[in-house]
């Protein structure tokens, strides 16, 4: 009888601690993550969700361990190059263009993607079809916030980072929030959220981070400081 060897997760966090400020985020943090996988971040304000994020789309190296993507080190150059094209960041800066209409805001980062015909189709979905030709400084901030969630549909990456994508959604917002997240994932995409508010995901891995509290200035801190 052959023994088949278990598939190499997309993503797994080996080993892998996080600092910030000389302070420890979490340390020795091991998970493996499939294709359909999702895990969430869950702390507090400051407690270092988006440090973590960050070092998970391979911005920062961690301060122990790896994470490895198709069993490569995300932060080795060759390698953060092709992973970051799978990457798709939602983050509280919304890079929305307000001069621009809420179509072209959508449709500027599919073009940018080499796809096309998806725009419309998700900014009905995110319930914003009837605003498509207005200018985008109309939106109040759960719109911009859909029209953000638009735009991960319309680029369609495979990996989701998702830095508190239900702050300023309503009721229905979070609903189709919840929606888009479970039909990623049955595609096979993966979905890493940082939040601090409840969000419903099925099967996810949760990782809870301490609260962490501001240490006492040091010298050299003081040095580093612009308004010193
Ligand atoms: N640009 C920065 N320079 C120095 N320290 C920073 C910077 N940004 C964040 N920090 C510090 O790093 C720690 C973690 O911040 P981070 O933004 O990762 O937390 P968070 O859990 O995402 O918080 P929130 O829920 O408020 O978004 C905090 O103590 C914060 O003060």
């Amino acid at each position: 009888m052959s023994l088949r060897k278990p598939p190499l997760p997309r993503l797994l966090l080996d080993n892998v601690s996080c600092m910030r400020n000389a302070q420890q985020i979490l340390r020795h943090v091991n998970a493996s993550i499939h294709d359909g996988g999702a895990l969430v971040l869950m702390g507090t304000n400051g407690s270092g969700k988006t440090t973590f994020l960050r070092m998970l789309a391979g911005f920062s190296r961690p301060s122990a361990g790896q994470v490895l993507w198709n069993g490569h080190d995300i932060t080795d150059s060759g390698v953060f190059h092709q992973y970051k094209l799978q990457l798709n960041w939602l983050s509280l800066k919304d890079a929305v263009k307000e001069k621009f209409t809420v179509l072209d805001n959508v449709q500027w980062f599919e073009v940018l993607e080499g796809k096309q015909g998806n725009s419309m189709p998700a900014l009905e979905l995110m319930g914003l079809g009837r605003l498509a030709k207005e200018k985008a400084r109309m939106l109040s901030m759960g719109q911009r916030k859909r029209l953000q969630l638009a735009r991960l549909l319309a680029m369609d990456r495979p990996i989701w980072l998702l830095d508190e994508p239900s702050v300023a959604l309503d009721t229905e917002g979070l609903k189709l929030l919840e929606y888009i997240i479970a039909e990623h994932r049955k595609k096979g995409g993966i979905v890493i959220v940082a939040t601090h508010q409840p969000i419903e995901i099925e099967d996810a891995m949760y990782l809870r981070l301490p609260p962490r509290f501001p240490r006492r200035m040091t010298l050299v801190d003081m040095l580093d400081r612009s308004d010193f």
